[in-house]
């Protein structure tokens, strides 16, 4: 715990919102269905971190009736990534309107693009990268059965999904493995097991000592 002025000076005023200063990011990534929301809830429950998936973030902005609304729903059922500047406004906001220091940021970077524009405009770099390394076989079994509606769970748009994982995500892995960054997670296990792991990467040193 900081004292009140350390707390305020972790403060700064976005847009008129108070938002907090530095917070700490950890990029989750991993191909589609490779599990990343499913373990961001566990690491929220156990670590305190808040959870913001930028594919929900986008499924949100369509339902709410925005001007981009049409755009992200014809690039999302098409497995494409939709421009930097939009993602990166609601990621934004969402911070912003969020009062804790530490965020999961769950699908994003997806591209150099991404990667490159969200360091140039929020100057934030992620503590680290949490990737779900998993196969394709298992992935699109676990999409194939999700039921949960969505559009792009479908073998068609599933394929595209991965072939942009392939061509445009896997570079921005290797951009952080480059850099030390990436903690390489093996998600073809069981729930509890991928948890197992994750939780070695979030325990501080200290602790595992004990
Ligand atoms: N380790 C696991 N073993 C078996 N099934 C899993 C595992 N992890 C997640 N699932 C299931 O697989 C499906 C996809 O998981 P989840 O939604 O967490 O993936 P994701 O990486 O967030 O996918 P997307 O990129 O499409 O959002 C869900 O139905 C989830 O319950
Ligand atoms: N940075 C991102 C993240 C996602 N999208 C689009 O949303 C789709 C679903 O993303 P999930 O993480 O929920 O699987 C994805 O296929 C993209 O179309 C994006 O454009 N940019
Ligand atoms: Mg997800």
């Amino acid at each position: 715990m900081g004292t009140a002025v350390e707390s305020a000076n972790k403060l700064q005023e976005v847009n008129g919102s108070v938002a907090v200063k530095n917070p700490t990011v950890v990029f989750v990534l991993g191909g589609p269905g490779s599990g990343k929301g499913t373990q961001c809830a566990n690491i929220v429950e156990h670590f305190g971190y808040t959870h913001l998936s930028a594919g929900d973030l986008l499924r949100a902005e369509i339902k709410s009736g925005s001007e981009n609304g049409t755009m992200i729903q014809n690039m999302i059922k098409e497995g494409k990534i939709v421009p930097s500047e939009v993602t990166i406004k609601l990621l934004q906001r969402a911070m912003q309107e969020n009062g804790n220091d530490k965020f999961l940021i769950d699908g994003f970077p997806r591209n150099e693009e991404n990667r490159a524009a969200f360091e140039e405009v929020t100057k934030i770099e992620p503590a680290f990268v949490l990737f779900f390394d998993c196969s394709e076989e298992e992935m699109e079994r676990r999409l194939l059965s999700r039921n949960q509606g969505r559009e792009d769970d479908n073998i068609e748009t599933i394929r595209k999904r991965f072939k942009v994982f392939l061509e445009s995500s896997l570079p921005v892995i290797e951009h952080y493995t480059a850099r030390g960054k990436v903690r390489k997670i093996d998600a073809g296990k069981s729930v509890e097991e991928v948890f197992e792991s994750v939780k070695a990467v979030f325990t501080p040193k200290e602790e595992k000592a004990d």
